[in-house]
């Protein structure tokens, strides 16, 4: 039976294109897209930056936490992780226990996230990128995470609208039955 889907959650280290794809993949599904960095500094009025030197980073992953829980309650969204939010133990059990989610990991060498991140505008301040003694150590812990997923693209190479293409194809290929949501009653998923 194929399993039926209500959200596709985009994780995958900085610069993979979760932000990017995202929208697009969203457009294709006639679903909303959210992206939680970007709600997380609509909510609080601050850039991620500046949370981060606030808050530090526990404090940052707590807000992050908490948001990802209330946005993943939405059903017909395609929802932008922050790179770093699967490292929460709370956000992995949240996307692994929800059959209504297909966890979609973008994935690219790290030299190319590293160079797309480097050509952002605020490059300079955003947090992670320039601890770069640190950097390959938490992609590579990251990893057994991001591989959990349902369905991984590699983006290396890819326009951002071929991976939406890619990320449509393998969900009609794959063992996923995307949900009108007509006719179903509300519950957990
Ligand atoms: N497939 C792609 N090919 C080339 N450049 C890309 C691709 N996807 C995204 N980019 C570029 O890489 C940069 C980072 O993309 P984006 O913000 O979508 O990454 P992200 O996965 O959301 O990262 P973060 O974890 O920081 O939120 C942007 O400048 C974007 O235009
Ligand atoms: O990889 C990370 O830890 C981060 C990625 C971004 O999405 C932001 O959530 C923030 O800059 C931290
Ligand atoms: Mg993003």
């Amino acid at each position: 039976m194929p399993r039926e889907i209500f959200r596709i959650v985009l994780v995958g280290f900085m610069g993979a294109g979760k932000s990017t794809a995202g929208p697009l993949l969203a457009e294709r599904l006639g679903w909303e897209f959210m992206d939680a960095d970007q709600c997380l500094a609509r909510r609080t009025g601050q850039t991620i930056a500046e949370l981060f030197e606030g808050q530090g980073e526990a404090g940052f992953r707590e807000m992050e936490a908490t948001i990802i829980a209330e946005l993943h309650e939405r059903q017909e969204v395609v929802l932008a992780l922050g790179g770093g939010a699967i490292e929460t133990d709370s956000t992995r059990r949240l996307l692994s226990e929800s059959t209504g989610t297909c966890v979609v990991f973008l994935n690219a060498p790290l030299a190319v996230l590293i160079e797309r991140c480097e050509s952002q505008p605020g490059a300079a301040v955003r947090p992670i990128l320039q601890q770069r003694e640190t950097l390959s150590e938490r992609f590579h812990s990251r990893l057994q995470h991001y591989e959990r997923a349902h369905v991984t693209i590699d983006t290396h190479g890819l326009s951002p609208e071929t991976v939406a293409d890619r990320i449509m194809d393998r969900l009609r290929d794959g063992p996923f039955h995307l949900s009108s949501l007509a006719g179903h009653s509300s519950g957990k998923r």
